[in-house]
Order: structure tokens, then sequence, then C-alpha cells
């Protein structure tokens, strides 16, 4: 998706006529070069140590410009916004020229000053961002350097109007005054996270062809940047009716390759393949993750492989990559914004990760789990998604809306019973956010090692700073009261809400509300144990809450200490650093602001008056909690359980399943449609076009934590789960793990 700097400077470097056009720098009276409104603020182009931008004789300028040049000024842009800091800091410095094209190959080009930055690189009136910078080559004692870029860039015969821009690769060489220089160059680009690809000179080589050329004759590299990632590609060569080796090895791998990567590709030759293998596959042989090729189908077959580990521990650590093939690819087209091959490649090279809720199904006669990223559902969708099978390879992705209107034609209504555990607005605060403690509270904080400083700490009007900041406005602040024991590890949540959300206008408590619950309730929440987990899980699943995304990069790493933090934070599912909403009031506490937290589990159920076991209807014995839970009775048109926003690839962009979820928020989202008639059912998938759809009167949207569904003996026994058909035999539960899973990238719209 092109960025604010696609609109400031076009890759103009790209066309070969780009002396004659200026580009779109903005003019003092907020107007490009051609005269154009421009889309972003002037002090866009700031640096934090303030730069001026000056236009050369030849550029044509905005009128205003024009009339100082006349007078015999230069037209200056001066901006002062000091905080502004979308180029970031300062790098490098340096004159490079840019050498002819191959037929004027002895033409020097012409020096001009390039800088680089921590987020672009900008040479003369050019500027790339980082962000699409994949490597940088050069060769053993040569003076020129190529950086490998993959930019938004519009097909130049087609009107701008009409075309869509498109990544594409772009190599720009460079030429630095002499070898020193380009040592330079190569360290500050590896510095900034881009791979460094070092080539022996080719007349070196050429020398030691006649004689016995060993390896270790070779010069070695003198830039040291990132090591190469260790992966393992799992392609599905029958996903989006069978485009998927064609998306991977002509768009992704070039990517991929150009960055370092050492990749192991294994073509799936079955379903269920993917699983046996991200199952069996030494982990060490992979350490940087599992890349998936294909849909939802495939990363789901992943999981549950991964998942079904003896060591769950390890599995959870395995990041997962995804290059969108498949029909539909809801789970990165939601999560990061992202449904091109290139942009999945290039996010990948980054080495961010995105933390996201795992579900599980759990069939309650058997015990037998099935997690997912995506969405479970019930009914008309699951009998859709049967039908669909069979029109796979003649409608690839439309098979669901023949699949569909076949179904439609001859509707069904679906019986069962649904109980769920809601989620409750919020009354105590004790959230995500800065953590208040009371005024008289003089055991120094930092006292005893109990807190590793993760973000504010309010000590009465006081804020203490403690390291990155936390804070979410939806979450408000949490409070710890002076009683509370925080040392022992016993906590009391305040019921009154916190000064935060009291500040908050409210249609931000609202969402806020809608979004969380109360720490009691996590405490009340129902977890599954993994198989092969002895106890809950020892650590908390995080909880970020696109606050990984939006806030700070507490994920991005870069694969070197990716592997470090992996080792570090074992189960953390994404950065220990991070909130948790589903463990218990001690263990949300112990994210928010770092406590270590140690007390025993059965502690903690106890001082929450909760013992849970699984019984009965609701699966839950406790009385307490058996009076939470809400029990609908069909007949149902479909009940879908979403754990993120479920927005479909072929849809409309306005187009979401479940316009509030998040994929890290620690609830799931259900949706019931009631038994209704054709017509209602059209305008449900309709409304749903534009995120309207919950409004409907025979439509009920819950944030919850826990569903247990009992299908009618009658009725159709499919269930999807993240595009995989499931047999239901007796009634299943769902509910969320207490690991997040790991994703590769990071999303493209923060
Ligand atoms: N070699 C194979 N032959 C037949 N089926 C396969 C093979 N490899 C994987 N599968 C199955 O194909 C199913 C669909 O895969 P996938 O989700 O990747 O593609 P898709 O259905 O086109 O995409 P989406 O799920 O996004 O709609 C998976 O459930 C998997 O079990």
């Amino acid at each position: 998706m092109p960025g604010p700097w696609e609109k400031v400077n076009p890759f103009r470097a790209l066309t070969r006529n780009n002396h004659k056009r200026p580009p779109t720098v903005p003019s003092r009276n907020g107007h490009s070069a051609d005269g154009k409104p421009c889309h972003i603020s002037p002090s866009a182009l700031s640096f934090k140590n303030r730069w001026n931008i000056k236009f050369s004789k030849n550029v044509k300028r905005s009128a205003p410009a024009e009339k100082e040049v006349q007078n015999g000024k230069d037209h200056k842009i001066d901006f002062r916004e000091e905080d502004f800091d979308l180029l970031g800091d300062l790098v490098m410095t340096g004159m490079l020229a840019r050498p002819g094209t191959t037929l004027q190959a002895n033409f020097p080009g012409v020096e001009v000053n390039a800088k680089l930055t921590s987020k672009a690189f900008i040479w003369a009136l050019h500027c790339l961002r980082l962000d699409d910078v994949v490597a940088v080559s050069y060769s053993d004692g040569s003076r020129r350097f190529t950086v490998h870029s993959y930019a938004f860039q519009k097909t130049r015969w087609v009107p701008s109007t009409f075309g869509k821009a498109r990544r594409r690769r772009t190599d720009l060489h460079f030429l630095a005054p002499n070898a020193e220089e380009v040592l330079r160059w190569a360290t500050a680009f590896a510095e900034q996270g881009c791979f460094v690809n070092f080539s022996p000179h080719p007349l070196s080589s050429s020398k030691k062809k006649g004689s016995v050329a060993s390896a270790e004759s070779s010069p070695a590299p003198a830039v040291k940047c990132k090591p190469r990632p260790l992966v393992l590609v799992i392609l599905n060569p029958r996903s989006g009716r069978g485009r998927a080796r064609k998306v991977f090895y002509g768009k992704a791998e070039p990517v991929l390759k150009l960055a370092g990567f050492k990749m192991t590709v294994v073509e799936t030759t079955h379903a269920r393949h993917a699983q046996e293998l991200a199952a069996t596959v030494d982990l060490s042989t992979c350490p940087d993750g599992i890349i998936c090729v294909g849909g939802d189908g495939i990363i789901n077959e992943v999981l549950n492989g991964l998942l079904n580990r003896e060591n769950t521990q390890e599995a959870f650590a395995v990041p997962i990559g995804i290059i969108p093939a498949g029909s539909d690819n809801s789970l990165i087209w939601t999560v990061m914004g992202i449904k091109d091959p290139i942009s999945a490649a290039l996010t990948i090279v980054k080495g961010s990760m995105v933390a996201t809720d795992v579900f599980a199904l759990e069939w309650t006669k058997t015990g037998a789990q099935h997690m997912g990223l995506t969405i479970a559902y019930y009914g008309f969708m699951s009998d859709v998604l049967e039908l669909s099978a069979k029109y796979q390879r003649r409608f690839g992705p439309l098979r669901y809306f023949v699949a569909g209107a076949l179904r439609l034609f001859c509707l069904k209504q679906y019986e069962g019973d649904i109980h769920y555990l809601p989620v409750e607005p919020p009354e105590s605060g004790l959230h995500n956010g800065k953590v208040q403690v009371e005024p008289h509270l003089d055991t120094p904080i930092s006292n005893g090692g109990l807190f590793s400083m993760n973000g504010e700490i309010e000590v009465g009007s006081r804020t203490i700073s403690v390291g990155m900041p936390i804070s979410d406005p939806l979450y408000g602040t949490a409070r710890l009261p002076v009683d509370s024991d925080v040392y022992s590890g016993t906590l009391h949540p305040l019921n009154e809400p916190s000064e935060y959300v009291r500040g908050l206008d409210g249609k931000t408590k609202k969402q806020a509300s809608g979004r969380v619950s109360t720490g009691t309730e996590e405490a009340l929440a129902v977890h599954h144990s993994l198989p092969g987990a002895t106890s809950p899980s020892p650590r908390p699943r995080t909880r970020s809450k696109s606050r990984i995304d939006r806030s700070w990069s507490g994920l991005s790493i870069d694969n070197d200490s990716g592997r470090h933090s992996r080792a570090s934070s074992g189960l953390s599912g994404g950065g220990g650093d991070d909130f948790s909403v589903s463990n218990g009031i001690g263990e949300s506490m112990e994210n928010a602001i770092g406590i270590r937290w140690s007390p025993p589990e059965a502690d903690l159920e106890t001082k929450a008056g909760i013992k849970m076991e699984v019984i009965g209807d609701t699966g839950v014995k406790d009385q307490a909690l058996q009076e939470k839970w809400v029990e609908k009775k069909g007949p149902f048109l479909g009940i879908m359980i979403c754990n993120h926003q479920c927005k479909t690839v072929q849809c409309l962009k306005s187009q979401t399943l479940a316009p509030v979820a998040e994929h890290d928020d620690g609830t799931l989202d259900l949706i019931i449609v009631r038994a209704v008639g054709r017509m209602q059912l059209l305008r449900f998938f309709v409304s749903m076009q534009f995120g309207r759809h919950i409004k409907l009167p025979y439509v009920e949207y819950k944030k919850v934590r826990s569903v247990v569904l009992k299908p009618g003996s009658n009725s159709h026994q499919g269930c999807g789960v993240d595009g995989e058909l499931l047999m239901l035999d007796g009634p299943i539960s769902a509910s969320l793990l207490p690991q997040q899973c790991r994703l590769i990238g990071r999303s493209v719209r923060h």
C-alpha cells in the first residue's frame, strides 16, 4: 500500500526523464510543484534536526516559489516541527554518483548529495523508504554498490487514476568516490537492518581461475550484517486454484533470496501433509520460522502440527510467516493489511513479529482439540464450505460464491443450543496502561527488583515513567491499591473506573468496555490445557491489541535478536513485556507492568474464589461462573466465532465479519444469526460488506470468553475452522489458549 512517501517522493529515479519532472515537494502554500494540493503536511519532510530543502534551478516551481527565484531568492522550505520524525535520524551522508545506463556505461553521472536516515535513503531529490529496501550488494574493492528495493510504482502508460501501484524490483546503482566509502555505505545499510550481499572482486576471481583457489583465499566481507535466516517453506500447490507455485517462485522467493534467506521448500502432496510436517520437523533446522505459502487452511495445518508437538513451549516459539497464495488469505489481510505476496515477503524480510490469539475447539466427548487463528463456524457457512470443496478446481476463489448460491437456493435451518460466557464491561480498570499506586505506597517501587519496568506507574499525582509506555486510551489505567500485597502476589482490583477511563469520551469508553473485562473476569476465563502441557501455562499469554503494531516495536526483532528473544522469552508468545488478559489478575498485572509474579496457580484461584472443573452443559462446575453463562436455543442459520475482524480479500474493503474484533484482545467475537428467510440472509451478507450486519434484528453480536455449542442430532454435523471442515460428534467448546502465537511481519496500517 503506498505510504506517504510515495506521494512525496514518487520513484523519480526510475523514470528515464526524471530530470524533467520535479518531485511533489510541497511549497509554502501547501501545493505541490505541479499546482496540485499536497496530500501530506509539509512538515512531513523535516528531519528532527531541521532541514532546508532548496530547489535547483532547472526544477519547475510553484507560482510563489517562482516569484521568489525571480527576485533572486532561493526558495527555502523551513520546517520547524522538531518532533516530526518521518525521515528518522540521520545515519550517514556522502556524495554519490548514479552511473549511466548500459548504453552509456562509462558515463560516471553527476555526483549528488546522498543521505541515509533510520527510515529512508535520499539522494538528490529522490527518496526511498528503508522498508522497501531488501538488500545492498557490493564487490570487493569496487567503487560501485547497488541498492535492491521493491517500492510501489505505477505502470507508466496507465493513467494514474486507473493504474494500481504495484511493488516492482528496482536495482539502483551508485558510484562512491572510493572503495572505502562503499564500505561505509554498506555498513550503514547493514546497521539499518538491510541484508548486505558481498561478492569478491571479479578480477581477483578470474586471476585465481588458473591457480588453486581455495575458499579461504577469497576475501571475507568487511561488512557484518544480520545472519542468514533459516526457514522452512511449506507450499500448498493446490491453493488458490493452483497458483501457489507461481506466486512463490515468481514473486516471493526472489525477495527472500535477495535478503539472504536459506530456505528448505517442501510442497505438500496431500491434505494434512503440512500438519504432519510441522509436527515432525526438527525445529533446529528452521529456527527463524515456518513460512506457509497458500491460504488460511495451510496456516491452520501448520499451527495444529506445531501445537500437537510434545514440546508446545518450543512450538509456540516458532514464528509463522505467510505468503498469501490461497483463495482468501483472511488472516494476513486482516491482521497485517497485506494481500500481495511481494509485500508479504518484504514484511518477512524485515523480521518484526505480531502476536496473535489462538483459539481451541475441544470435542467434549473425545477431548480432541483443534486450534485456529481466524474463525470457527457452524451452520450455513460450514455447509457452504463442505459443498465448495467440490468446486475448488473449477471455480477457485469463486467456489464459495457458487456453493453459497446453491445452499441459499435450498436453505436449511440448523438446530442446536449455544452457551457462551460474555465479556462484561470493565469495572476495576485493571487493564493495560498505566498502573496507579496510591500515594502512601512508600515502598520504593523498584525496590527488591519486583518491577521490571515497562510502562508508567502513577504514585498519586506523580507519574513515574518506567521505560516503554504501554498506556492505551482504550484500556485505561490499572490501579494497584495500597492494600494490595504486590510482593506476595495478591491483588484486589478497585471497583471504581480508573481516572484514565473516566477521562475518556463516551464513544471511546464504550469501545473500551466492549473490549476488555475486569481483572476478576480474567481469573474466570476458562482455559484449555495444551496437549503435552502438564499445567496451565507457566507464563501468561501476552496481550498487545495492535499496540504492538501501533505504539512500539517491542516485538520488532532482527533475525539475530529474534533467536535470542525466543530463547529468553520462551513461551511468552511474542514479548514478555506485553499484557495478558486471560490468565488471571496476577498474570495480567505481571505483563502490564512487568512485575515478576510468583504465586502458585492455586493461590490465584482461591483468591478469586474459583475452582474450575469441566463438567455438564457449560463445561464448568463453579456456581458463580455457571450463572454468567448465557444460553440460546436454536434454530439458527449460522454461528460464527471470530478471532479477528475476518476481512475477505474477495470482498469490499469495508467488509468485516466481526467489526470490533482484534486479533490479540484476549476475547472471541460471537455472531449468531437466527433462523430467517433467504432474503434476510442475503441482507446479512450485503450488510456485511459495509460492516453493518451486526445491527440487523436477527443478528446477535457478543464479545465472549468461551462458547459451548451443542448441535442438534439431526442437524448438519460439519464445522469450519479457518477454512478446514471438521466433523462434530456431540458438543464442542471454544476458548482462547493462554499463549499467543507469533506471525512474522507487521501491520502496514500502523
Ligand atoms: N497437495 C495437496 N493436495 C490436496 N489438498 C491439499 C494439498 N495440500 C494441502 N491440501 C489441502 O488444501 C486445503 C486448502 O488449502 P489452502 O487453505 O492453502 O488454500 P485455499 O483453500 O485456496 O485458500 P483459503 O483457505 O484462503 O480459501 C487445505 O485444507 C489442505 O489440507
